[in-house]
C-alpha cells in the first residue's frame, strides 16, 4: 500500500445511547500530517479509535484511497499509537518491534533484520536490547511509533504522543516525528489538544467541537517545521477561539 488519502463522510456514534461524534465529515491528502485538535473529553480519540478500526460508527463512511472501507478492514491498515502505548514489557525494544511483524506473519532473522534496520535508521540502534522500564519516556514513544509503523507504515494514527513528555523532550521527539515523516511521507491523523503542537507538525488542522462533536474549523496548507516561513501566530489565535468556543471579536 502506499500512503492513502483518507475522508471520513457523517460519521456518529454514540456510546450506550449518548452521542459523541455528530456527522464528522475531513479529508487528508496523501501523505499530509492532519491534526486533529480538541477540548478533553470531545470525542478525539473516539475518532481516532473509528479510523484505527476499534470502534464502529453508527453512521457514515471512512474512505482510504477514495474506497469505503469497512471497520474490519481498516484495522490492519494504519499504525496505530494510543494515549498511552503499553509496549509489552516481557519483551525487549527489539522484541516489541518484530511483534509487529509476527502480527503481520513475518518471523524469523528477516524480520529481526528489518527491526534492527528500522531501529538504526531512527538513532535507537542502542536501545535494540533494552527493557521497556529502561526506556526515557521520549525514547518509549519512539519505540512505540517505530511499531506502529513497522504494523502498517503509510498511515499512522497518533493519540496524543506528546502529553506525557516534558517540554525539550517533547521538541526533540516532534522534530524526530518530522524526520520520519520526511523519509517515509505516510498520512498521518495526530490527536492533540495543543494548537503550537499541531501547528508545529501538522499541514491540515481540524478543530471539534459541540456536543455531541463535529469539525468547527477546518485549516489547510499549514505553515510547519517542514515547511517554515508565514508567521504562526493569527492561526494560533483563530485556532484557540474555535478550541474555546468563543465568538471572534
Ligand atoms: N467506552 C466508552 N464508553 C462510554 N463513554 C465513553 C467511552 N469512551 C469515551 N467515552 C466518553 O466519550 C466522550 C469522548 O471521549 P474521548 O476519549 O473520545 O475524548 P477525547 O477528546 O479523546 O478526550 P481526552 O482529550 O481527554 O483524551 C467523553 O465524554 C468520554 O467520557
Amino acid at each position: 500500500m502506499t500512503a492513502p488519502d483518507l475522508e471520513l463522510h457523517g460519521v456518529a456514534l454514540a456510546y450506550g445511547g449518548q452521542p459523541v461524534l455528530a456527522g464528522v465529515n475531513l479529508r487528508v491528502e496523501a501523505g499530509q500530517v492532519l491534526g486533529v485538535l480538541g477540548r478533553s473529553g470531545s470525542g478525539k480519540s473516539t475518532l481516532l479509535h473509528v479510523l484505527a478500526g476499534l470502534l464502529e460508527p453508527d453512521t457514515g463512511e471512512v474512505c482510504l484511497s477514495g474506497r469505503a472501507t469497512t471497520t474490519r478492514e481498516r484495522r490492519g491498515q494504519s499504525g496505530f499509537v494510543p494515549q498511552r502505548p503499553s509496549l509489552l514489557p516481557w519483551r525487549t525494544v527489539l522484541g516489541n518491534l518484530t511483534l509487529a511483524l509476527e502480527l503481520r506473519g513475518e518471523r524469523g532473522p528477516g524480520a529481526r533484520r528489518r527491526a534492527l534496520d528500522l531501529l538504526a535508521q531512527f538513532n535507537l540502534a542502542e536501545a535494540a536490547n533494552l527493557w521497556p522500564y529502561q526506556l526515557s519516556g521520549g525514547m518509549g514513544q519512539r519505540v512505540a511509533v517505530l511499531r506502529a509503523a513497522l504494523f502498517a507504515r503509510d498511515l499512522l494514527l497518533l493519540d496524543e504522543p506528546f502529553s506525557a513528555l516534558d517540554a525539550l523532550t517533547r521538541l526533540e521527539f516532534q522534530r524526530w516525528l518530522a524526520g520520519l515523516h520526511a523519509e517515509w511521507r505516510p498520512t498521518v491523523v495526530l490527536v492533540t489538544h495543543d494548537v503550537r503542537e499541531a501547528l508545529a507538525l501538522c499541514d491540515r488542522v481540524v478543530v471539534l467541537g459541540g456536543k455531541p462533536a463535529r469539525v468547527v474549523l477546518e485549516r489547510g496548507n499549514l505553515p510547519t517545521l517542514r515547511s517554515p516561513g508565514a508567521d504562526p501566530r493569527p492561526l494560533e489565535g483563530e485556532l484557540l477561539t474555535a478550541l474555546l468556543g468563543q465568538e471572534r471579536p
